[in-house]
Formats: C-alpha cells, structure tokens, sequence
C-alpha cells in the first residue's frame, strides 16, 4: 500500500492505539497475492498468527487492501483456533467504493457474517449491509476517525473565511473549477492545471504539517465529492479528512446526508450543506462572534480525536460486548 495512503494511515493508527492497550499487531503485508502458490499462502498465513493462542480476542482491520480471497483464507486459519473471538472493523467496503466492484458485495457481506462482532463505520452502513444479508447482531457504531495530535503544536487563526481541503483533484475534481471569491486552500500532490485563481496549492503534507497548517490557516475544512456512486458511499463511511479537521480545531463544511451530520450539528462543529453556494453564503452571512464560538465548540470536541478517543472506546467497548452473552 502507498506510504501516503489514508487507508494506511487509519491502519496503522488503530494498530498503534492497539498497542498503547496492550494488543499484539499481526502485521500484514500487503502484496500482490495471486502471484502466491497455495504453498507460500499457507506458510505466510501462519507466520502472520504465530503467536494467535486458542481463546485470544482478534480485531480484524478490513480489508487487508489484499484480495477478498485472502482475508477469507486468514481468517479461516484464525478460526481453526477454539474459542477464539474474532471483531471485523470495517475500515472500507471496496464494494461500494466504485460502481465496477459492486459484485463483489455479495462475497463481502459473507465475510463479515464469520465475525463474532463487527465494528462499523455508521448505522446507515450497518443497517445497509443488513439489508443485503448481512446477520452479525452485535456491533457498535465507531462514528468518526481519530487523529491523535498534541494541540500545543497547533495554532488558533482568527481567520474566518477560507476553506481548505485535502484531497486529490483527479479523485475530487470539483476543485479543478473552483471559482469563488472565497479562497480554497488544497492539500494534495498535484495542483489542477490550469489552477484556479482562488486556490491556494499547499502541496502534499505529512499529517503533523497537514494539522499544523490547517489551524494556521484558520476558516473551515471542506469533506466534499463529486456526487454519483462515490456520494452514495459517503453516506455509509466515515471520511478520514473530517476528524483530520476537526482535530486541527476546524469547523467543518460537509455534504447533506453524510454519516455523521447529525453529529455535526448536535455538537456545533459546522454546516451541512445542499451545495457549495450555500456553504459560501453560509460562511459570507456568519458573524465573527458565531464563528469563535462554533471554533471553540469545535476546539472542545477536538480533545476526544487528538486523545484517539473514538478508536479507544470502540476496542475497548468490542471486547466488552464480545465477551458477554
Ligand atoms: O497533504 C495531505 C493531504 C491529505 N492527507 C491525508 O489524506 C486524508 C484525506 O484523504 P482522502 O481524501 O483519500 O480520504 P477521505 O476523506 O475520502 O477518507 C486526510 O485526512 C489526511 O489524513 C495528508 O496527510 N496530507
């Protein structure tokens, strides 16, 4: 998987909160599998459970970003060990991300449906599934991602009308055309070509300078898409970039209809919106002293992701169900 990929990031930060619990990491490479024999399949399987012990509590983070023929087959051979209790996170359902791998939803659901308990990114996402065949009762919902951080290494901008966004202009290309007076200040690799004049390419950061920067900058973060099949999903999943915001102490712009707008709203991190002209008339018509409190709202909340607080309680709280009746 890509250094930078946020599917990495999440991974790997569930697997550090993990360890501050005390869990072992069974790392898992990720690889071109078709290209194993059955052979090296087995024998890679069980150098990733070596130290599995019959009775042990497994957090499965899915998927593995290997093939779904993989995951199947390691979590066979985890289930070979009695009264062992496997917990299946749902980071992504490749199925969903894109219309082409839709047929693969079928297959997926009967992944899920071997765990003991499944850790899901939304009710719409579990309620979704369950309308598909999905039959797991005992899951909870894990509502937003962390994004551990020491505040004392962010800003407070006064700033108030500016927005920023991190994401990739070919996936999200709705900034290739941004052309609103309110500036646009994007993190990603590639700036569009040609570039808008109101935006403002800060290039690809680290997660420390991307936190940083974006409470220099002050404003708003943007969770936006392009609509369609990806739109639909956004509905179900959690977006990484929202607790990357949040955590920075930035309200928030998102989408109507997202997982987590009730949220939103409930804790005055921002506004949900139809569309972008709404959002920029939001913004134009928000005094400055309803913004430093939708801030420090926000600056409160952050607490609970820059502590990892959203990933701690959903481990902790799966083993406690998982281990009860
Ligand atoms: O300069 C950047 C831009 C993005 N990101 C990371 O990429 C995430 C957004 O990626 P993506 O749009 O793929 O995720 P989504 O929000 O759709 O889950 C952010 O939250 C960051 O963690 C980063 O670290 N540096």
């Amino acid at each position: 998987m890509a250094k930078n990929s946020t599917a990495r990031i999440a991974q790997n930060m569930v697997a550090q909160i993990g360890k501050e619990l005390d869990f072992n990491e069974m790392g898992i490479y990720c690889y071109r599998d078709s290209t194993d024999t059955p052979e090296q399949l087995s024998g890679r399987l069980d150098g990733i459970i070596a130290a599995l012990e019959a009775g042990d509590i497994v957090f499965f983070q899915s998927p593995s970003w290997n093939s779904l023929k993989f995951d199947q087959a390691l979590l066979s051979r985890i289930r070979l060990y009695p009264e062992v209790k496997v917990i299946t996170i749902i980071h992504d359902v490749r199925a969903l991300m894109f219309e082409t791998n839709r047929y693969l939803l079928e297959e997926t659901i009967a992944f899920y449906n071997r765990a003991d308990f499944l850790i899901v990114p939304s009710q719409n996402m579990y309620d979704f599934l369950c309308e598909h065949g999905l039959t797991v009762k005992k899951y909870l919902v894990q509502h937003l991602w962390d994004q551990p951080v020491d505040p004392l290494t962010l800003y407070d901008s006064p700033t108030q009308k500016v927005l920023n966004f991190a994401g990739d202009p070919q996936k999200f290309t709705f900034v290739n055309d941004w052309n609103y007076d309110l500036p646009l200040h994007l993190f990603a690799k590639d700036a569009p070509d040609p570039k808008p004049a109101n935006l403002i390419h800060e290039g690809w950061k680290n997660s420390q300078e991307l936190l940083t920067q974006l409470s220099k900058n002050g404003g708003f973060g943007l969770v936006w898409n392009d609509g369609g099949y990806t739109f639909e999903y956004t509905s179900k999943y959690i977006a990484f970039k929202l607790g990357t915001y949040l955590a920075a102490g930035l309200p928030v712009i998102v989408p109507k209809g997202i997982s987590n707008e009730e949220l939103i709203l409930k804790n005055n991190l921002g506004f949900v919106v139809e569309t972008i002209d709404e959002a920029i008339q939001k913004i134009a018509e928000q005094s400055p002293a309803d913004y430093a409190q939708m801030k420090a709202d926000t600056k409160k909340f952050a607490k609970l992701l820059q502590n990892g607080y959203f990933t701690r309680r959903s481990l902790t709280d799966a083993i406690y169900q998982v281990l009860q009746k």
